[in-house]
């Protein structure tokens, strides 16, 4: 310890997606390093935090994990309130969960923050080749979807795997990236607040 306290970023990240494709785990493995192989679905959401230091300021998550199932779909828009980053995650190994994407980012942008941040994670990137139900490169006639769906809505992608961390660190150095830059554009950048809304009045559209 130096003494030196870094300008701090907080900044609000809600985790949605389909039930199972991992957004616990996913939430775990960044702010825990650490993975849990059997399936306890989220009952409501659950918080973690994690806080990450850049060159000159530091960057903290705080994370709300929903719960995928229908059942607390309701729910969502509770934790969407005063948000700066949603990540929408879909498993690579069910396509199902992948069609959904659509209407999870609907459900961002009728409750989410005017110009909240989204970014598109697919997960599971360990699993065997033939479990891969969503393509990442054009294969056989086959476009890569996740990045296609992204980019048509002008989201950040990244694929990840909770179970081996691949990925994970690079979607959140990545994020803290953007809000470190976007603060540096502001007038008084060394200030919480003003980075805070720097992050809530930038974004005009539901994209990274
Ligand atoms: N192979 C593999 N399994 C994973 C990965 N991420 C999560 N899982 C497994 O997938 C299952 C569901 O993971 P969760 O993190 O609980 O999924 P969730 O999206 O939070 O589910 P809900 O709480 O119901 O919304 C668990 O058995 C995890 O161990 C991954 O990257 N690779």
């Amino acid at each position: 310890m130096n003494g030196i306290s870094l300008p701090v970023i907080k900044v609000k990240m809600v985790v949605v997606g389909d039930a199972g494709v991992g957004k616990t785990s996913l939430a775990v493995r960044f702010t825990d390093n650490s993975f849990i192989q059997h399936y306890k679905q989220t009952v409501g959401a659950s918080f973690c935090s994690r806080t990450l230091d850049f060159k000159d300021k530091t960057v903290v998550f705080n994370i709300w994990d929903t719960a995928g199932q229908e059942r607390f779909r309701s729910l969502v828009p509770m934790y969407l309130r005063d948000a700066g980053i949603a990540l929408v995650v879909y498993d690579i190994s069910s396509h199902k969960s992948f069609e959904n994407v659509e209407s999870w980012l609907l459900q961002l942008q009728q409750y989410g923050p005017r110009d909240l941040k989204c970014a598109l994670i697919g997960n599971k990137v360990d699993l065997e080749d033939d479990l891969r139900e969503v393509p990442t490169q054009e294969e056989d006639g086959v476009s890569r979807e996740g990045e296609l769906l992204a980019e048509g809505h002008g989201l950040y992608f990244e694929e990840t795997s909770a179970k081996t961390g691949e990925g994970i660190d690079k979607v959140f150095n990545d994020i803290g990236s953007v809000l470190v830059e976007g603060c540096k554009k502001e007038k008084q950048p060394s200030t919480v607040s003003i980075c805070d809304s720097y992050v809530h009045q930038k974004r005009k559209t539901c994209c990274f």
